[in-house]
């Protein structure tokens, strides 16, 4: 497995990092053997496999029982799992509980918390808890920023470029930079010495995240520009399709899917 350390040289050698989203046992099991460097337990799941129209209602819990499905199937590759939405921002404590509880009882090798929360990284640092920062466009605040591409001034740019100095300097392991232009996550990612993960920010970032769903076409809505389709589980549909013929005209199962056994004839023991 990846250590923090190894993702570190990584990027001072200039070696591209690979990070992808999985929320559960086979799909974990796909990345891990596809060997991407990084999993994402994203709360992007909210929208893509629990159905809701944004992150907002997605649970500690989810993110536990999800964390926890993607450990099983990649125990083997470092696992970042998401903060949700109301987790943070409450209070010191309640956050740390929250931290704790996540990073513990999935074992991932890190929890990726979304906006400015720079007190809170420091605090999970000083207890050993490794934080990933995520910035620029964060989805769980749809509310405010709604999904569009952010820091587009100059002013914006430059508070963002100290949001990431002042994440690295809490103590962040890595960052994410979300839909932001991509001159300024390359002097981010430049400036920082952290690894930074970019999704919608460029060529330049450290490395790169997408949305497993989204890369194999099996979230059916409206897709970010940042999107790259790779795969089509679209086809899936026509499988469904076609069993569901079969069953309605009694052709499944076929000799092959039945077992051979009579158990009434005309002796009896
Ligand atoms: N399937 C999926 N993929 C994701 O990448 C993703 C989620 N879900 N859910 C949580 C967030 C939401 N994200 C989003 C959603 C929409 C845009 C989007 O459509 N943005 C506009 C920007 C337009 C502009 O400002 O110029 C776009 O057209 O890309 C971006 C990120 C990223 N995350
Ligand atoms: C889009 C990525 C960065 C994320 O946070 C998620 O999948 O939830
Ligand atoms: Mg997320």
């Amino acid at each position: 497995m990846k250590k923090l350390n190894d993702l570190m040289t990584m990027k001072q050698n200039g070696t591209k990092i690979s990070m992808m989203t999985a929320y559960d046992y086979p799909s974990a099991k796909q990345v891990e053997a596809a060997g991407i460097d990084i999993i994402l337990v994203g709360d992007s799941l909210g929208m893509t496999v629990l159905g809701y129209d944004s992150t907002v209602y997605v649970t500690l819990n989810d993110m536990i029982h999800h964390g926890r499905a993607a450990r099983r199937g990649a125990p083997e590759t470092f696992i970042v799992v998401d903060m949700p939405f109301g987790s943070v921002g409450v209070s010191m404590a309640a956050d740390m509980q929250n931290a704790v509880r996540l990073y513990r009882e999935t074992a991932a090798d890190a929890i990726k918390i979304e906006g400015a929360h720079f007190e809170l990284i420091s605090q999970c640092r000083l207890i050993g808890v490794p934080v990933v920062s995520h910035l620029g466009l964060t989805p769980q605040s749809v509310g405010i920023m709604g999904y569009s591409v952010q820091a587009k001034s100059k002013a914006a740019a430059e508070q963002l470029l100290q949001e990431a100095q002042a994440a690295e300097k809490a103590g962040a392991v890595m960052l994410v930079l979300e839909a932001v232009p991509s001159d300024l996550a390359a002097l981010i990612s430049r400036t920082v010495t952290i690894p930074v993960i970019g999704i919608g920010a460029g060529i330049d970032t450290d490395g790169q995240v997408l949305v497993y769903h989204d890369v194999l076409q099996y979230a059916t809505e409206h897709r970010p520009k940042f999107v790259k389709v790779y795969g089509d589980f679209t086809t899936g549909i026509e499988a469904l399709h076609q069993f569901h013929q079969e069953v309605r005209l009694g052709q499944f199962p076929s000799d092959d899917y039945i077992y051979n056994i009579k158990v009434l004839g005309e002796e009896h023991d």
